[in-house]
């Protein structure tokens, strides 16, 4: 994983709408993302999580601050050139897993390329189908599988196109508690066997302390971080910052 691919967030600021009505969402949030780590992020019902993630990924931008994948400053890029970078250099896992039923679990892996109009590198595939643990299921349909299995084909969907950094907005909400384990190891093993960056949002302290760090995220500001947390040690966090 080349390290010149590292996500950083530099003074993020986001209001959302103008005057008395105004919110401030994100207020000077700086945070990066280097090779081979797995970050999580927590914090109460509007703190701002999915608004970090979005203006993080290119999904929204900053009212002001910067973000930057490697060299590149996404403020300086135009919706065409944001749209392709999202498509080549950055995965999205989702709580609903987003799988198209008409397509086999493969046609679904690879659909990523076919949308960014480029050939799949074979081996590639081949070394994601296995990390997930789906050859054997690469001919079925999504809707033959386990919620567990459909959350792994969307992983190596978000892997294909060897994004810089996958971001995972609840990724384990729609799964049970044994399940979501297995998708966390997943996810865990994939930043420690491919050096992958991962950015996961999550209200679960379970999850979150499957990361290697839990940044904390309070009316829009960093609230402290926890490396390597025990659950009850995020969930007391959390507490202290209020109403989940
Ligand atoms: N499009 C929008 N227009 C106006 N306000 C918005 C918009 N999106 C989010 N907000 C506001 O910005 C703040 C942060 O929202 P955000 O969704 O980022 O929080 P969150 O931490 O992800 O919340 P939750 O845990 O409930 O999903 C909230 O006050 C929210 O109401």
């Amino acid at each position: 994983m080349d390290t010149a691919e590292d996500v950083r967030l530099q003074s993020v600021t986001k209001v959302y709408g103008t005057g008395p009505g105004a919110v401030r969402a994100l207020r000077g949030v700086d945070l990066e993302l280097p090779a081979a780590t797995f970050t999580a992020v927590m914090g109460p019902s509007g703190s701002g999580k999915s608004t970090l993630l979005h203006c993080a990924a290119g999904l929204d931008r900053p009212t002001a601050g910067s973000v930057w994948l490697g060299p590149v400053d996404l403020a300086g890029l135009t919706e065409i050139e944001l749209t392709e970078l999202r498509r080549s250099k950055i995965g999205f896992i989702f709580q609903a897993y987003n799988l198209i039923n008409a397509l086999t679990v493969e046609e679904n892996i690879t659909l990523p390329l076919r949308l960014a109009g480029t050939k799949p590198d074979r081996a590639w595939q081949a070394e994601i189908v296995r990390q997930v643990g789906l050859a054997e299921r690469v001919r079925h349909r999504p809707s033959e599988l386990s919620g567990g299995q459909q959350q792994r084909v969307a992983i190596a969907r978000a892997l294909i196109t060897k994004p810089a950094v996958i971001f995972a907005d609840e990724p384990t909400g729609a799964l049970d508690t044994r399940t979501a384990a297995v998708v966390l190891d997943l996810l865990a093993r994939l930043v420690r066997t491919l050096g992958q960056r991962v950015l996961m949002v999550t209200h679960d302290p379970v999850a979150a302390a499957r990361a290697d760090r839990v940044v904390f995220l309070a009316d829009g500001r960093r609230a402290g971080d926890l490396v390597r947390p025990t659950p009850d040690e995020v969930a007391e966090r959390m507490t202290k910052l209020g109403k989940w």
